[in-house]
């Protein structure tokens, strides 16, 4: 009896319904985790780990796999697919055993992943590459107009039936536009790039970045590399986009938001923990800069009372910049495949 209750539900029913040998094949699998139940099944790939492994999951209803469930799960699993908000550390790989050969992740960034310690172990680790650059370089602007133009308050001026009042009582001398403006891109990667190619067709004036050095492609937009501080003091929007790792963490801090216009308008779809957010929410507060469109920040998810909440100067939106579909299923399926090849020792798609 107390053996039955130790046997897997999948083993359970197979031992109910076809052969014992099938039974046995599935135990002996390598056992793979996916993070979440919700990956979009749009490649072969899935039904080649469905052959491959003993796939465990967590289902996406339940909303984020908590940490304690996350290295429970793990435990002697040989592959890991798993989502930027699951942080792979030291901790969780001492407790999931010697099995972990691959993880892939469904992302592009992989700042939760601590390589050093993965790398150390001869675990091969794979990301999903640039899928996302021009659907995120989409939201950003999609967030700087939202904000600059106030979308969120004048919706709020309909929904509360006050919209001859407020409209007639608009001060619009400190409403910003594209056109003409000074763009500050923070980090000209793949996704800034796309950024600062989608902003000339908004006819900014001038577009400034930062980078360890001069890019040919940013000299090929008229984009002029300048030091971040000359950055935040002369830009009307800035945009960040750079990677977090250890030498970008709160990059923007409380010196670079006092340089800023108090018109500027900030936007971050990269990681909550490039900004110092507490000083952040300051600065809106007194609205010493003009507003924030944030699709990340710290925590995620955030609580419904935090004070970025109550900021009627910022919009925020839930670590959704790169959710269309094609990104989704490009995601999905780059990834699957990374497991496939990385546990059979060939080359991933991506690998770091
Ligand atoms: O792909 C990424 O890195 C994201 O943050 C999107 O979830």
């Amino acid at each position: 009896m107390r053996f039955w209750k130790l046997i897997n539900p999948q083993v359970k029913q197979l031992f109910g319904k076809t052969s014992f040998y099938r039974a046995f094949t599935i135990m002996s699998k390598p056992k793979l985790l996916l993070t979440r139940d919700d990956y979009p099944r749009v490649s072969p790939a899935y039904d080649i780990l469905e052959e491959m492994f003993d796939i465990d999951t967590y289902p996406v209803s339940e909303g984020r796999m908590p940490r304690d469930i996350f290295i429970e799960k793990l435990k002697g699993c040989s592959a890991l697919l798993c989502n930027p908000h699951q942080k792979v550390d030291k901790e969780v790989l001492d407790r999931s055993g010697e099995n972990l050969k691959v993880i892939a992740t469904f992302s592009v960034g992989h700042d939760h992943l601590h390589l050093d310690e993965i790398k150390s172990r001869g675990i091969r680790v794979g990301t999903v590459g640039p899928v996302s650059s021009d659907t995120v370089a989409e939201y950003n602007i999609g967030l700087a107009i939202a904000v600059s133009r106030r979308f969120q308050q004048r919706h709020n001026w309909i929904a509360s039936g006050e919209w001859d009042l407020k409209q007639t009582q608009t001060i619009i001398s400190d409403i910003i536009g594209l056109k003409g403006a000074t763009v500050g891109i923070v980090g000209l990667g793949n996704i800034g790039l796309e950024t600062a190619k989608l902003l000339k067709a908004f006819k900014v004036s001038k577009i400034l970045y930062t980078s360890r050095r001069v890019k040919e492609e940013g000299t090929a937009l008229g984009a002029q590399l300048v030091p971040l501080d000359t950055l935040c003091a002369e830009s009307d929007f800035i945009f960040v986009t750079c990677a977090l790792t250890k030498d970008t963490e709160q990059l923007i801090g409380r010196k670079q938001f006092s340089l800023m216009k108090p018109t500027a308008i900030l936007v971050n779809t990269s990681r909550g923990g490039l900004l110092d957010q507490e000083a952040l929410v300051e600065f809106l507060k007194d609205k010493k800069i003009g507003g924030a469109g944030l699709d990340v920040m710290i925590p995620e998810p955030l609580p419904a009372d935090h004070p970025l909440v109550q900021l009627d100067n910022c919009v925020l939106t839930p670590h959704t910049s790169s959710a269309t579909k094609a990104v989704r299923d490009e995601k999905s399926s780059t990834s699957a495949e990374n497991i496939i090849r990385g546990y059979k020792g060939e080359p991933m798609i991506y690998e770091l």
